[in-house]
């Protein structure tokens, strides 16, 4: 469904990306791993259409991305939840959650989105200042469900969170894997990565060097460790 073939960016004249190659299926979940620097974010927002100085080709079920504008890709279906996750804190979650227009294929009702986001109704009259950053990140997800998204983009989801928090958003993005809905996620806590993704890109210099399932990630823990420098 997406397809990432030959992927290459620049910031000015220095080149970051290097020929990125990856697939994210329809319902598969895989992610980007990789130290700093490596160009996970810059992966991601080549083929949001937030970073334009790229080549390469970018396909979602087909349609080529490149000329598109980012607000013409979440028509296609791109769902990108930014590392900040965007909360707009004066307003309630109920209202974050219908502000944004409904732009992709797929949108949830309200209904279908508080009944996977049982927390989120608890709490839909609070404001968005008001929700701890765990309740924040289901708000981000929710949202882009809600807009329509069928693939999900998630720049580190568990920065900040502490570990309890860290297993709810990974049960919760396992149930939207469930529910049919692709997601390619950043990534550096491999527990996580591997409870929630079904394969693992290593970048590394801005090139994927290694493909990896979670049978691997598990064998060689250690190692990659090391090599992210965590
Ligand atoms: N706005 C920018 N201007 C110039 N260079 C940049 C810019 N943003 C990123 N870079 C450089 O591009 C390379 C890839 O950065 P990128 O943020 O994509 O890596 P990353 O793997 O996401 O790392 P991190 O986890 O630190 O965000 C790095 O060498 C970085 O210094």
């Amino acid at each position: 469904m997406l397809r990432v073939q030959g992927l290459k960016a620049w910031y000015g004249e220095a080149q970051v990306l290097f020929g990125v190659d990856l697939e994210v299926k329809e319902g598969e979940a895989v992610t980007l791993v990789g130290r700093n620097g490596a160009g996970k974010t810059t992966t991601l927002k080549s083929i949001i259409g937030l970073h334009r100085s790229v080549q390469g080709q970018i396909q979602l079920n087909g349609h080529d991305l490149s000329p598109l504008p980012p607000h013409l890709r979440a028509r296609l279906g791109l769902g990108w939840v930014p590392e900040d996750r965007g909360i707009y804190a004066s307003l309630s979650v109920e209202e974050n959650l219908i502000l944004p227009p409904v732009v992709g294929p797929e949108p949830w009702s309200l209904e279908r989105i508080y009944s996977l986001f049982p927390r989120l109704k608890e709490r839909r009259r609070h404001p968005g200042s008001k929700l701890s950053g765990g309740e924040q990140q289901m708000l981000a997800i929710a949202r882009v469900l809600r807009m329509g998204a069928s693939i999900l983009l998630l720049d580190e989801p568990t920065e900040g969170l502490a570990p309890l928090l860290v297993q709810q958003i990974g049960t919760l993005l396992s149930e939207v894997k469930a529910h049919g809905i692709s997601v390619l996620l950043v990534e550096q806590n491999l527990r996580f990565a591997s409870q929630v993704a079904d394969r693992h890109y290593l970048l590394s210099q801005g090139q994927v060097v290694e493909v990896l399932d979670n049978s691997q990630i598990a064998l060689k823990e250690r190692e990659l460790l090391q090599h992210l420098g965590i």
